[in-house]
């Protein structure tokens, strides 16, 4: 019995070490005032897999996607300490600007959010304002993010049109080609298919399946047949401490921690 555990520990740390991190965390804790609302956050996350974040409302989900391009910030009262580091820097470095991470670091919201413009010009905003001013160039920028999200072929034709004119799914497939405009190296997605329909959600899953092979993804989700299905690793939050994170087979066949189980089968959240 105990050579089986010591078999599994083994295994266990040997895949957890099985990766090249893109993001390393260590003792995070954020404030919201008085509010601690991350506890210590302490792990890393891996290049070019989809890491899942799941846990019951209000554990700190949004709170910690939003820690990893600095969008938390913009909350005029909160209080962070400890370090992020994002491929050797630490983003809270006042050297690293924000504009400078948050062009490696993307990120798709919950409710798509295209601007009030054409497809073609939702697409084509990022890298304008990165300086492509050439048409040749944006074509091809619009037409190779269109297609790396998987909406090229229902649009090519209504590029000149308004955003507003696509379906909800369509229109959080275009957000993720605005996002990819930019060609980020990692891709934050705040509950990306709760406002979808489950074909638009198949869709927007098989592509994270796809956009994975490039990307490091990073995705809040309350749908844990979702992150079952579509990550890699997932990490369990819990009143804004992680209880529990490993390879997502693992966490969902055999949690090591009894909060963990409880969850995942529906006894609380
Ligand atoms: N702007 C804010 N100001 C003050 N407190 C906040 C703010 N945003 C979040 N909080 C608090 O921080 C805690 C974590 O919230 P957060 O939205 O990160 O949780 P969550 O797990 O994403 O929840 P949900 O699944 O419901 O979206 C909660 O107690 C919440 O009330």
């Amino acid at each position: 019995m105990d050579i089986t555990i010591n078999k599994q520990m083994v295994q266990k740390n040997e895949k957890e070490k099985d990766f090249t991190p893109v993001f390393k965390i260590n003792n995070l804790n954020l404030w919201y005032g008085q509010d601690h609302a991350l506890k210590d956050i302490k792990f890393d996350i891996p290049e070019k897999q989809v890491t899942a974040i799941i846990g019951p409302s209000g554990c700190g989900k949004s709170t910690f996607i939003k820690t990893l391009n600095r969008m938390v910030e913009m909350v005029p009262i909160v209080r962070m300490s400890g370090e992020i580091v994002y491929r050797e820097k630490n983003i809270f470095d006042p050297k690293y600007g924000v504009e400078e991470l948050r062009t490696q670091v993307g990120m798709v919201f919950q409710k798509p959010n295209p601007f009030p413009k054409s497809i073609y010009e939702n697409v084509a905003y990022g890298p304008r304002i990165h300086g492509i001013k050439n048409k040749k160039v944006l074509d091809e920028v619009v037409e190779k993010s269109l297609r790396g999200a998987a909406i090229w072929d229902e649009v090519k034709d209504r590029l000149h049109e308004n955003a507003y004119g696509l379906s909800g799914g369509q229109q959080q497939r275009l957000c993720i080609a605005r996002c990819l405009a930019i060609e980020p190296d990692v891709i934050l997605m705040d509950e990306p298919t709760s406002a979808l329909d489950p074909i638009s959600t198949l869709k927007v899953e098989e592509l994270v399946q796809e956009l994975k092979k490039d990307y490091s993804i990073v995705i809040v989700t309350h749908n844990m047949q979702q992150a079952a299905r579509i990550s890699d690793r997932t990490a369990f939050f819990l009143n804004g401490e992680v209880v529990e994170y490993t390879d997502t087979s693992t966490l969902f066949s055999n949690p090591s921690d009894k909060r963990t189980e409880d969850y995942i089968t529906g006894r609380f959240g």
